[in-house]
């Protein structure tokens, strides 16, 4: 590596998609005018080297996609329309020039398809492991908001896609077995796609909806709807879409990496069957996946079960925790 001057002035964009932006990358800060009757949604998340990814389960272009994905997915899951990014590395000397290029062309491809510009960042050495963190900046129409806390007693409980496809595709890499027919399994965990079509069509409703999206697994995020609502959740084992390409698994191991897994990016929420019925008929029309997997109860405040032929029992607030291992 150069420098991090030289660095930077490769990884900035020759030209940029959103017009509200008046100074992007290479002053102290960057400027845009925000959009009239709009809202600014921020979030940001990261990913470390021997946490969210290694050599062996992730290239550097895929790191690069997965860290802003991630990123999206949260704006997904309060409906918003990204526009801009900013990424801070820190570089370790085990990290060459190249690979750190293609870091950025993972991100870049994927902003490309949302028109999302990359605004600004820093970048650090570090005799640690190489951390990416992105922030990503959207915007929401004035009002909508599609919290944890908007659940109520009586909603229809969803997700808009298949689940645990992620956490197949990463205990495939890290016991190496890697064959042609798991190869959508392994995209899964490399290059998620964030669910922002799916989070622009449940904003554009107007309705009360709780949404979350599944980076942690279905059993945890379902909590972090139920512990804010003060309701219980109630999902059915049946009811859970399981992925073609989970089949040859047996029925324990699917619903454990259903569940637990993680790293989803699809969006699971509630809303009041008229409101889900409107949304279906949407999904429907642009030949978009979206399936009723419980219902909301009243019963004992923030429980989330599941019922199977054996009955009912409580799932624990359990998936990926960063503490707990
Ligand atoms: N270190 C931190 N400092 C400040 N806020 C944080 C920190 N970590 C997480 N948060 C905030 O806590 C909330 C939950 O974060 P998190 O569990 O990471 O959500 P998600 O799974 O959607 O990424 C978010 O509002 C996030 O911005
Ligand atoms: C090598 C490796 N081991 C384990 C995992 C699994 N994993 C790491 S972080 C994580 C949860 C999601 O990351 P987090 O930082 O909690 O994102 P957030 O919930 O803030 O979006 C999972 C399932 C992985 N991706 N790679
Ligand atoms: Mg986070
Ligand atoms: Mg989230
Ligand atoms: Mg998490």
């Amino acid at each position: 590596m150069e420098d991090e001057f030289g660095f930077i002035r490769k990884i900035t964009p020759k030209q940029h998609h959103q017009e509200s932006l008046q100074e992007g990358i290479g002053d102290d800060a960057a400027i845009w005018r925000p959009i009239k009757d709009s809202e600014q949604v921020v979030c940001l998340d990261t990913m470390t080297e021997g946490v969210h990814f290694t050599r062996r389960t992730m290239s550097p272009a895929q790191v690069g996609h997965k860290a802003l994905a991630a990123n999206l997915s949260d704006l997904a899951a309060m409906g918003a329309v990204p526009e801009f990014y900013l990424v801070s590395i820190a570089i370790p000397p085990s990290w060459n020039e190249n690979e750190l290029r293609e870091i950025y062309e993972g991100m870049d491809s994927l902003a490309l398809q949302y028109s999302v510009d990359l605004i600004g960042g820093d970048t650090v050495s570090t005799e640690g492991p190489l951390v990416v963190s992105v922030t990503v900046i959207g915007r929401v129409e004035n009002g909508v908001r599609l919290l944890r806390k908007n659940a109520r007693a009586g909603d229809v409980v969803f997700i808009t896609g298949v689940l645990g496809e992620s956490a197949a595709g990463l205990s495939l890499l890290l016991n190496n077995k890697l064959s042609d027919d798991v190869k959508p399994l392994l995209a899964a965990h490399q290059t998620p796609m964030p669910h922002i079509k799916e989070g622009r069509l449940l904003a554009g409703l107007k309705q009360r909806i709780a949404l979350n999206d599944v980076s942690d697994g279905l059993a945890s995020e379902l909590h972090e709807i139920a512990e804010p609502s003060a309701v219980s959740i109630e999902i059915e084992r049946d009811k859970l879409p399981v992925s073609e390409h989970l089949e040859k698994f047996n029925s324990e191991q699917q619903l454990n990496w259903m569940l637990y897994g993680g790293e989803d990016y699809k969006l699971a929420g509630t809303a009041s069957l008229e409101t889900f019925e409107a949304m279906k008929q949407q999904f429907e029309e642009c030949d978009l996946q979206i399936f009723q997997i419980g219902r909301v109860t009243e019963k004992q405040s923030a429980f989330v079960y599941i019922t199977d032929s054996n009955g009912k029992r409580a799932l624990e607030k359990k998936g990926y925790n960063h503490f707990k291992k």
